[in-house]
């Protein structure tokens, strides 16, 4: 049997296995949850020129405190063509254009109008050049607004709008085939004859990649039978191969034969992680392979910990890593064996505690989970009020 390979090995040579895939300019709107191809830089200055930040009058601020003479008026769109001299002043509005010879932005709170006179009845603008947004001030043109590999989330597709793209360079969607494995296992809501049991794990992944930029080919659930399996690995045209179940030991625990009589090659298998143990990786037929253990909460964590990475990086993510945090532990927890354990836990009182019991088997404990407690290989003892690290959940 081969050694237990580390989650950070695993991770690194999942990701050796596979590469971004092609680059495509889609629609802004198109955009969303993909990542960028190529640094997107700005086509224009943002604000174009100097901008009024507030209804009132522009003027000049060493004219202050007046009175002053409305010349003309700034609306956004529709400009004063002319230019603001001594003790003259423009009405403005919110993203006008600040008149040429004007500086500074009067609020009409603070301003009395008697027909073209005008008049300051608060205490005025502070300094020279308030309530005025300069030309730049948000970006120049050339500027990069979105950086190749950053995911494009509303405030990306925002700032490259502003920034004058109407498409993006992103890279494509990916295409998963997700297939589960077990003779007991039936769809979800279906009749289940003695022994069988509803099969979650496929409707589960679906709900974890659905803010992904994906699109799952269910092969849905294949009988623990080597030509069975055989033949759909030999089928399959995706970009990743997701398995679920049949990764193990036993006799029924197909996919690793069914792998390699497909054609494909194994690169690992077994990890020093728990749950999880059981998940395998390599290639096939130009899609990475990974074999994820059939317990649900083992192919939940696994899913966590090297499919979603494995999306991201493909995607094209500049950083693929899963986003770990910290938090204060609630309870006291043992040290630990060789094992990297993710400890289903819940957050009470600004505090986490792990569940009693981690079987691998327990949906719901994990439905109850706000996040994954994370023990390395050979922790120490920790003690209630120790920082310890975790794998937020949802
Ligand atoms: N002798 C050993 N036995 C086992 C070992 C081991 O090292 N030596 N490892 C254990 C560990 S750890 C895990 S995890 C499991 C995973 O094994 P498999 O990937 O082969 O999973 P199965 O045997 O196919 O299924 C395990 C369990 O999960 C249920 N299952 C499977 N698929 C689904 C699904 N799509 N939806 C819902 N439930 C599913 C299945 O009915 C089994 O109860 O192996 C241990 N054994
Ligand atoms: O790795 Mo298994 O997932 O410990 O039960």
């Amino acid at each position: 049997m081969p050694p237990l390979v580390s989650v950070d090995t695993a991770l690194a040579r999942l990701l050796a296995l596979a590469h971004p895939v092609a680059p495509e300019t889609v629609p802004i709107r198109a955009a969303a949850g993909r990542w960028a191809a190529e640094d997107v830089a700005a086509l224009r200055t943002q604000p174009y020129a100097d901008l009024s930040a507030m209804d009132g009058y522009a003027l000049r601020f060493a004219d202050l405190p007046g009175p002053f003479t409305v010349i003309g008026e700034s609306a956004a769109g529709a400009p004063f063509a002319g230019t603001v001299g001594a003790h003259e002043a423009v009405r403005i509005f919110t993203g006008a254009t600040m008149p040429a010879g004007a500086d500074t932005v009067l609020v009409q709170e603070e301003a009395a109008r008697d027909g073209a006179i005008l008049s300051v009845t608060g205490e005025g603008p502070a300094h020279a050049g308030r309530n005025v947004r300069r030309a730049g001030l948000d970006f120049h043109a050339g500027d990069v607004l979105v950086p190749a590999g950053a995911r494009i989330t509303p405030a990306r597709i925002a700032v490259a709008a502003t920034g004058g793209h109407g498409t993006l360079p992103v890279r494509c969607a990916l295409r998963v085939a997700t297939v589960a494995t077990g003779d007991e296992l039936v769809a979800p809501g279906a009749p289940l004859p003695p022994g069988a049991l509803p099969e979650s794990n496929g409707a589960m992944l679906a709900a974890m990649l659905a803010d992904l930029p994906v699109e799952i080919v269910d092969l849905g659930i294949l009988p623990d039978r080597l030509d069975t399996i055989t033949a759909a690995f030999a089928a399959v045209d995706a970009d990743i191969l997701v398995t679920t179940g049949g990764a193990s030991v036993g006799d029924h625990d197909l996919v690793r034969p069914a792998l390699e009589a497909a054609g494909g090659v194994l690169d690992f298998w077994r990890i020093a992680l728990r749950p999880g143990k059981p998940m395998l990786a390599g290639r096939l037929n130009g899609a990475v392979v990974l074999g994820l253990p059939g317990n649900p909460v083992s192919a939940f964590v696994t899913a966590t910990l090297f499919l979603r990475p494995l999306i991201a990086f493909m995607g094209g993510a500049a950083d693929a890593q899963p986003r770990r945090a910290s938090a204060i532990l609630g309870e006291d927890l043992p040290a630990n064996d060789h094992r990297a354990d993710y400890l289903r836990a819940e957050t009470r009182g600004g505090r986490v505690y792990v569940a009693a019991i981690q079987d691998s088997s327990m949906l719901r404990t994990l439905a109850r989970a706000d996040c994954l407690v994370i023990r390395a290989p050979n922790a120490p003892v920790a003690s209630a009020g120790d920082s310890v690290e975790i794998l937020p959940l949802g």
